[in-house]
Protein backbone atom coordinates (compact mmCIF):
# COMPACT_ATOMS: atom_id res chain seq x y z
CA UNK A 1 0.00 0.00 0.00
CA UNK A 2 1.49 3.32 -1.05
CA UNK A 3 2.13 5.53 1.76
CA UNK A 4 2.54 9.29 2.47
CA UNK A 5 5.99 10.65 3.14
CA UNK A 6 7.51 14.23 3.55
CA UNK A 7 10.98 14.78 3.65
CA UNK A 8 12.65 17.66 5.27
CA UNK A 9 15.29 18.62 3.04
CA UNK A 10 16.04 18.21 -0.31
CA UNK A 11 19.58 18.35 -0.41
CA UNK A 12 21.35 15.05 -1.88
CA UNK A 13 20.31 12.50 0.64
CA UNK A 14 16.85 13.62 1.00
CA UNK A 15 16.77 13.96 -2.64
CA UNK A 16 18.33 10.09 -2.85
CA UNK A 17 15.47 8.72 -0.49
CA UNK A 18 13.09 10.68 -1.96
CA UNK A 19 14.04 8.77 -5.39
CA UNK A 20 14.29 5.46 -3.73
CA UNK A 21 11.24 6.16 -1.78
CA UNK A 22 9.31 6.94 -4.79
CA UNK A 23 10.62 4.47 -6.98
CA UNK A 24 8.83 1.89 -4.71
CA UNK A 25 6.01 3.66 -5.16
CA UNK A 26 5.05 5.82 -2.14
CA UNK A 27 3.84 9.29 -2.93
CA UNK A 28 7.27 11.61 -1.53
CA UNK A 29 6.82 15.34 -0.96
CA UNK A 30 10.28 16.83 -0.26
CA UNK A 31 10.65 20.34 1.46
CA UNK A 32 13.38 22.22 -0.29
CA UNK A 33 14.85 25.93 0.79
CA UNK A 34 15.46 26.94 -2.31
CA UNK A 35 13.02 27.99 -4.73
CA UNK A 36 15.21 26.94 -7.80
CA UNK A 37 15.38 23.14 -6.30
CA UNK A 38 11.63 22.81 -6.02
CA UNK A 39 11.12 24.23 -9.75
CA UNK A 40 14.08 21.82 -11.27
CA UNK A 41 12.46 18.48 -9.09
CA UNK A 42 8.71 19.56 -9.83
CA UNK A 43 9.75 20.38 -13.55
CA UNK A 44 12.14 18.07 -14.81
CA UNK A 45 12.36 16.03 -11.92
CA UNK A 46 16.06 16.26 -11.18
CA UNK A 47 17.56 18.29 -7.93
CA UNK A 48 20.00 20.10 -10.36
CA UNK A 49 21.75 22.36 -7.33
CA UNK A 50 22.19 18.82 -5.15
CA UNK A 51 21.73 15.78 -6.93
CA UNK A 52 22.38 16.60 -10.41
CA UNK A 53 22.48 13.40 -12.99
CA UNK A 54 19.56 11.34 -11.19
CA UNK A 55 15.91 11.43 -12.19
CA UNK A 56 13.60 11.53 -10.38
CA UNK A 57 9.95 9.17 -10.29
CA UNK A 58 6.69 11.75 -11.23
CA UNK A 59 5.52 10.67 -8.18
CA UNK A 60 8.43 12.82 -6.24
CA UNK A 61 7.71 15.89 -5.89
CA UNK A 62 8.70 18.94 -3.77
CA UNK A 63 7.01 22.10 -2.60
CA UNK A 64 8.87 25.66 -0.86
CA UNK A 65 5.83 25.58 1.49
CA UNK A 66 7.36 23.10 4.77
CA UNK A 67 4.72 22.72 6.48
CA UNK A 68 2.36 21.47 3.77
CA UNK A 69 5.27 18.64 3.34
CA UNK A 70 5.04 17.87 6.81
CA UNK A 71 0.90 18.16 6.71
CA UNK A 72 -1.01 14.56 6.29
CA UNK A 73 2.10 11.97 5.88
CA UNK A 74 2.84 8.69 8.10
CA UNK A 75 6.24 9.48 7.83
CA UNK A 76 8.12 12.34 7.99
CA UNK A 77 12.45 11.98 7.33
CA UNK A 78 14.37 15.15 8.13
CA UNK A 79 17.55 15.66 6.20
CA UNK A 80 18.78 18.77 7.11
CA UNK A 81 22.34 19.48 7.66
CA UNK A 82 23.37 19.08 11.72
CA UNK A 83 23.26 23.14 11.33
CA UNK A 84 19.92 23.46 10.46
CA UNK A 85 18.16 20.73 11.69
CA UNK A 86 16.65 22.08 15.10
CA UNK A 87 16.03 25.04 14.27
CA UNK A 88 13.39 23.44 11.08
CA UNK A 89 12.40 21.04 12.95
CA UNK A 90 11.00 24.19 15.53
CA UNK A 91 8.46 25.10 12.52
CA UNK A 92 7.02 22.12 12.57
CA UNK A 93 5.50 21.86 16.10
CA UNK A 94 2.24 23.06 15.00
CA UNK A 95 1.52 20.71 12.06
CA UNK A 96 -1.48 18.76 13.59
CA UNK A 97 0.04 15.50 12.69
CA UNK A 98 3.03 16.43 14.55
CA UNK A 99 1.30 17.93 17.33
CA UNK A 100 -0.47 14.83 18.16
CA UNK A 101 2.31 12.67 17.49
CA UNK A 102 0.43 10.35 14.86
CA UNK A 103 3.41 10.86 12.36
CA UNK A 104 6.48 8.44 12.62
CA UNK A 105 9.57 10.49 12.72
CA UNK A 106 12.74 9.39 11.08
CA UNK A 107 16.05 11.36 10.84
CA UNK A 108 19.14 11.10 8.39
CA UNK A 109 21.27 13.94 9.59
CA UNK A 110 25.09 13.43 11.28
CA UNK A 111 26.33 15.05 13.37
CA UNK A 112 26.01 16.66 16.85
CA UNK A 113 23.95 19.91 17.95
CA UNK A 114 25.35 22.34 19.75
CA UNK A 115 23.84 24.10 22.97
CA UNK A 116 24.22 25.70 26.23
CA UNK A 117 26.03 22.84 28.07
CA UNK A 118 27.69 19.75 26.45
CA UNK A 119 26.74 19.10 22.46
CA UNK A 120 23.79 17.04 22.06
CA UNK A 121 22.91 13.91 20.29
CA UNK A 122 20.21 14.31 17.29
CA UNK A 123 17.72 12.70 19.40
CA UNK A 124 18.19 13.91 22.44
CA UNK A 125 17.84 17.48 21.09
CA UNK A 126 14.35 16.75 18.73
CA UNK A 127 13.02 15.03 21.76
CA UNK A 128 13.39 17.95 23.99
CA UNK A 129 11.51 19.94 21.32
CA UNK A 130 8.91 17.71 20.17
CA UNK A 131 5.60 16.54 22.12
CA UNK A 132 6.08 13.98 24.61
CA UNK A 133 5.11 11.47 23.06
CA UNK A 134 8.18 11.27 20.58
CA UNK A 135 10.47 9.96 23.83
CA UNK A 136 11.91 7.04 22.55
CA UNK A 137 9.99 6.99 19.58
CA UNK A 138 12.46 8.73 17.06
CA UNK A 139 14.14 6.70 14.22
CA UNK A 140 17.69 7.49 13.66
CA UNK A 141 18.32 6.09 10.37
CA UNK A 142 22.64 5.46 8.94
CA UNK A 143 24.94 3.50 7.19
CA UNK A 144 27.31 3.48 4.89
CA UNK A 145 24.90 5.36 1.93
CA UNK A 146 26.27 8.14 -0.18
CA UNK A 147 23.53 9.62 -2.18
CA UNK A 148 24.61 9.22 -5.55
CA UNK A 149 25.34 5.13 -5.22
CA UNK A 150 21.56 5.04 -2.95
CA UNK A 151 20.15 7.52 -6.46
CA UNK A 152 21.72 4.90 -8.77
CA UNK A 153 19.61 2.07 -6.95
CA UNK A 154 23.30 0.06 -5.86
CA UNK A 155 22.79 -1.81 -2.58
CA UNK A 156 23.29 -0.37 0.25
CA UNK A 157 22.86 -1.33 4.18
CA UNK A 158 21.19 1.16 6.17
CA UNK A 159 20.31 0.47 10.24
CA UNK A 160 17.07 1.82 11.81
CA UNK A 161 17.66 2.20 15.97
CA UNK A 162 15.05 3.32 17.91
CA UNK A 163 13.95 1.89 21.22
CA UNK A 164 10.75 1.23 20.34
CA UNK A 165 11.11 -1.75 18.27
CA UNK A 166 7.75 -0.91 16.80
CA UNK A 167 8.75 2.20 15.05
CA UNK A 168 11.89 0.78 13.82
CA UNK A 169 10.54 -2.09 12.12
CA UNK A 170 8.06 0.32 10.58
CA UNK A 171 10.71 2.58 8.96
CA UNK A 172 12.47 -0.35 7.95
CA UNK A 173 9.36 -1.47 5.79
CA UNK A 174 8.74 1.76 4.70
CA UNK A 175 12.19 2.20 3.58
CA UNK A 176 13.33 -1.37 2.12
CA UNK A 177 13.62 -2.37 -1.29
CA UNK A 178 15.77 -4.51 -3.52
CA UNK A 179 18.85 -1.98 -3.44
CA UNK A 180 18.11 -1.01 0.09
CA UNK A 181 18.66 -3.19 3.22
CA UNK A 182 17.45 -2.20 6.31
CA UNK A 183 18.32 -3.47 9.19
CA UNK A 184 16.81 -2.43 12.84
CA UNK A 185 19.47 -2.07 16.19
CA UNK A 186 18.45 -0.46 19.85
CA UNK A 187 21.23 1.14 20.44
CA UNK A 188 20.44 4.57 19.31
CA UNK A 189 23.59 6.66 21.12
CA UNK A 190 26.28 4.05 19.66
CA UNK A 191 24.55 4.50 15.57
CA UNK A 192 24.41 8.30 16.48
CA UNK A 193 27.95 8.66 17.52
CA UNK A 194 29.10 6.34 14.63
CA UNK A 195 27.24 8.54 12.33
CA UNK A 196 29.04 12.09 13.77
CA UNK A 197 32.25 10.73 14.63
CA UNK A 198 33.17 8.72 11.58
CA UNK A 199 33.44 12.30 9.37
CA UNK A 200 35.98 13.71 11.72
CA UNK A 201 38.02 10.34 11.54
CA UNK A 202 37.24 10.80 7.26
CA UNK A 203 38.58 14.36 6.89
CA UNK A 204 41.79 13.32 8.63
CA UNK A 205 42.03 10.02 6.30
CA UNK A 206 41.12 13.02 3.82
CA UNK A 207 44.40 14.62 4.54
CA UNK A 208 46.56 11.74 5.28
CA UNK A 209 45.36 10.36 2.03
CA UNK A 210 46.73 13.73 0.15
CA UNK A 211 49.76 13.79 2.05
CA UNK A 212 50.50 10.07 0.94
CA UNK A 213 49.98 10.53 -2.61
CA UNK A 214 53.25 12.74 -2.68
CA UNK A 215 54.77 10.31 0.17
CA UNK A 216 57.79 7.38 0.16
CA UNK A 217 56.38 7.23 3.90
CA UNK A 218 53.01 6.93 4.16
CA UNK A 219 50.76 4.49 2.07
CA UNK A 220 47.82 2.41 1.97
CA UNK A 221 49.04 0.62 4.99
CA UNK A 222 48.95 3.85 6.65
CA UNK A 223 45.80 4.70 6.01
CA UNK A 224 44.60 1.36 7.35
CA UNK A 225 46.54 2.70 10.45
CA UNK A 226 44.22 5.90 10.87
CA UNK A 227 41.29 4.06 10.20
CA UNK A 228 41.36 1.52 12.59
CA UNK A 229 43.07 4.26 15.35
CA UNK A 230 40.09 6.57 14.43
CA UNK A 231 37.37 3.25 14.86
CA UNK A 232 39.17 3.12 18.72
CA UNK A 233 38.24 6.59 19.12
CA UNK A 234 34.86 6.06 17.58
CA UNK A 235 34.42 3.79 20.42
CA UNK A 236 36.11 5.87 23.03
CA UNK A 237 33.07 8.74 22.65
CA UNK A 238 30.26 5.94 22.41
CA UNK A 239 30.87 4.01 25.37
CA UNK A 240 31.43 7.53 27.43
CA UNK A 241 28.22 8.62 26.15
CA UNK A 242 26.45 5.87 26.83
CA UNK A 243 26.42 3.30 23.57
CA UNK A 244 24.81 0.32 24.81
CA UNK A 245 25.70 -2.15 22.10
CA UNK A 246 29.42 -2.98 21.57
CA UNK A 247 28.61 -4.51 18.18
CA UNK A 248 27.59 -1.44 16.69
CA UNK A 249 30.86 -0.48 16.65
CA UNK A 250 31.80 -3.28 14.30
CA UNK A 251 28.14 -3.64 12.39
CA UNK A 252 27.41 -1.36 9.36
CA UNK A 253 26.82 1.86 10.79
CA UNK A 254 30.09 1.86 12.46
CA UNK A 255 33.10 0.52 10.56
CA UNK A 256 31.02 0.25 7.58
CA UNK A 257 30.07 3.85 7.26
CA UNK A 258 32.98 4.88 8.40
CA UNK A 259 34.96 2.75 5.39
CA UNK A 260 32.97 4.35 3.05
CA UNK A 261 33.18 7.84 3.99
CA UNK A 262 36.99 7.76 4.02
CA UNK A 263 37.59 5.63 1.17
CA UNK A 264 34.54 6.53 -1.50
CA UNK A 265 34.91 9.04 -4.32
CA UNK A 266 31.53 10.48 -3.46
CA UNK A 267 32.78 11.52 0.30
CA UNK A 268 32.99 15.29 0.80
CA UNK A 269 34.37 14.79 4.13
CA UNK A 270 37.27 13.25 2.81
CA UNK A 271 37.35 15.39 -0.04
CA UNK A 272 37.75 18.23 3.04
CA UNK A 273 40.85 16.80 4.03
CA UNK A 274 42.43 16.45 0.32
CA UNK A 275 41.25 20.42 -0.16
CA UNK A 276 43.21 21.56 3.19
CA UNK A 277 46.41 19.62 1.91
CA UNK A 278 46.42 20.82 -1.76
CA UNK A 279 43.98 23.41 -1.73
CA UNK A 280 45.18 25.19 1.48
CA UNK A 281 41.21 25.69 1.41
CA UNK A 282 41.87 27.09 5.06
CA UNK A 283 43.45 29.57 4.11
CA UNK A 284 40.55 31.96 3.87
CA UNK A 285 39.51 30.87 7.78
CA UNK A 286 40.30 32.70 10.63
CA UNK A 287 39.54 29.39 12.72
CA UNK A 288 36.85 26.94 12.96
CA UNK A 289 34.32 29.00 14.77
CA UNK A 290 34.78 31.39 11.68
CA UNK A 291 34.76 28.07 9.44
CA UNK A 292 31.94 27.11 10.80
CA UNK A 293 29.84 30.27 10.56
CA UNK A 294 30.86 30.60 6.99
CA UNK A 295 30.91 26.81 5.77
CA UNK A 296 28.64 27.24 2.78
CA UNK A 297 32.02 28.87 0.95
CA UNK A 298 33.83 25.36 1.15
CA UNK A 299 31.09 24.71 -1.79
CA UNK A 300 29.97 21.36 -0.32
CA UNK A 301 29.15 19.99 2.93
CA UNK A 302 31.81 18.60 5.05
CA UNK A 303 29.47 17.89 8.52
CA UNK A 304 33.17 16.31 10.08
CA UNK A 305 34.45 19.89 10.66
CA UNK A 306 31.29 20.65 12.41
CA UNK A 307 31.23 17.64 14.43
CA UNK A 308 35.33 17.68 15.02
CA UNK A 309 34.29 20.95 17.40
CA UNK A 310 32.37 19.37 19.31
CA UNK A 311 33.89 15.83 19.91
CA UNK A 312 36.47 18.27 20.97
CA UNK A 313 34.61 19.57 23.45
CA UNK A 314 33.44 16.16 24.24
CA UNK A 315 36.76 15.14 24.85
CA UNK A 316 37.71 17.87 26.78
CA UNK A 317 34.99 17.64 29.57
CA UNK A 318 35.11 13.65 29.83
CA UNK A 319 38.91 13.63 29.21
CA UNK A 320 38.99 11.61 26.36
CA UNK A 321 42.36 10.76 24.41
CA UNK A 322 41.30 10.90 20.63
CA UNK A 323 44.66 12.05 19.32
CA UNK A 324 43.22 11.80 15.30
CA UNK A 325 40.10 13.90 16.10
CA UNK A 326 42.18 16.93 18.68
CA UNK A 327 44.39 16.62 15.91
CA UNK A 328 42.22 17.49 13.49
CA UNK A 329 40.55 20.06 15.75
CA UNK A 330 43.66 21.97 16.38
CA UNK A 331 44.51 22.13 12.26
CA UNK A 332 40.95 23.27 11.68
CA UNK A 333 41.15 25.66 15.12
CA UNK A 334 44.39 27.08 13.05
CA UNK A 335 46.63 25.83 16.00
CA UNK A 336 48.94 23.03 13.68
CA UNK A 337 50.16 23.37 10.41
CA UNK A 338 49.05 20.44 8.66
CA UNK A 339 52.26 18.99 7.60
CA UNK A 340 53.13 18.26 11.34
CA UNK A 341 49.35 16.60 11.88
CA UNK A 342 49.80 13.37 10.50
CA UNK A 343 53.22 12.67 12.12
CA UNK A 344 51.82 13.74 15.17
CA UNK A 345 49.11 11.60 15.47
CA UNK A 346 50.26 8.59 14.06
CA UNK A 347 52.71 8.64 17.13
CA UNK A 348 50.34 9.77 19.26
CA UNK A 349 47.90 7.22 18.61
CA UNK A 350 46.45 3.94 19.88
CA UNK A 351 45.21 1.13 18.33
N1 LIG B 1 25.08 13.09 0.91
C1 LIG B 1 25.17 11.88 1.42
O1 LIG B 1 25.58 10.94 0.74
C2 LIG B 1 24.74 11.61 2.83
C3 LIG B 1 24.46 12.64 3.72
N2 LIG B 1 24.11 12.36 5.00
C4 LIG B 1 23.81 13.43 5.94
O2 LIG B 1 22.61 14.08 5.54
C5 LIG B 1 22.63 15.46 5.96
C6 LIG B 1 22.32 16.34 4.77
O3 LIG B 1 23.37 16.18 3.85
P1 LIG B 1 23.20 16.35 2.27
O4 LIG B 1 21.83 16.00 1.85
O5 LIG B 1 24.31 15.62 1.64
O6 LIG B 1 23.41 17.92 2.11
P2 LIG B 1 23.80 18.73 0.80
O7 LIG B 1 25.16 19.29 0.98
O8 LIG B 1 23.56 17.93 -0.42
O9 LIG B 1 22.76 19.90 0.81
C7 LIG B 1 22.80 20.95 1.74
C8 LIG B 1 21.44 21.09 2.36
O10 LIG B 1 21.49 22.12 3.33
C9 LIG B 1 20.31 22.88 3.23
N3 LIG B 1 20.48 24.20 3.82
C10 LIG B 1 21.42 25.15 3.52
N4 LIG B 1 21.21 26.24 4.28
C11 LIG B 1 20.14 25.96 5.08
C12 LIG B 1 19.44 26.69 6.09
N5 LIG B 1 19.81 27.91 6.44
N6 LIG B 1 18.39 26.09 6.70
C13 LIG B 1 18.00 24.84 6.37
N7 LIG B 1 18.63 24.10 5.41
C14 LIG B 1 19.68 24.67 4.78
C15 LIG B 1 20.06 22.93 1.74
O11 LIG B 1 18.75 23.34 1.48
C16 LIG B 1 20.33 21.48 1.39
O12 LIG B 1 19.19 20.69 1.65
C17 LIG B 1 24.03 15.69 6.56
O13 LIG B 1 23.96 15.60 7.95
C18 LIG B 1 24.86 14.54 6.00
O14 LIG B 1 25.93 14.17 6.84
C19 LIG B 1 24.00 11.08 5.46
C20 LIG B 1 24.25 10.03 4.62
C21 LIG B 1 24.63 10.21 3.24
O1 LIG C 1 27.53 9.73 5.47
C1 LIG C 1 27.92 9.53 4.35
C2 LIG C 1 28.06 8.17 3.78
O2 LIG C 1 27.45 7.21 4.58
C3 LIG C 1 28.30 10.68 3.50
O3 LIG C 1 29.60 11.03 3.79
P1 LIG C 1 30.20 12.42 3.23
O4 LIG C 1 29.36 13.52 3.87
O5 LIG C 1 31.60 12.44 3.66
O6 LIG C 1 30.03 12.40 1.74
Amino acid sequence: MSQKIGIIGAGAWGTAMGISLAKKGQEVELWALEADVVESINTVHENKKFLPGFIAPENLTASADIKKVASGKDFLILASPSLYLARTMKGLLDVPNIADGSTCIGILTKGFIPSEGSPKLILETLEGVLPESYKKNLVYIAGPSHAEEVAMGKVTGLVAACENPRNSIRFREALRSKGLLVYSSFDVIGVQICAAAKNVVAVAFGCLDAIAEKSDVFGDNTESLLLAAGLNEIQIIGRAMGATHPETFTSISGVGDLDVTCRSKYGRNRRFGHDIIQKNILDKFSDLDDLIARISEIGYLPEGAVACKYVHQIAQERNLRLPICNGLFRILNKEMQPAQFIQEILDGMEI
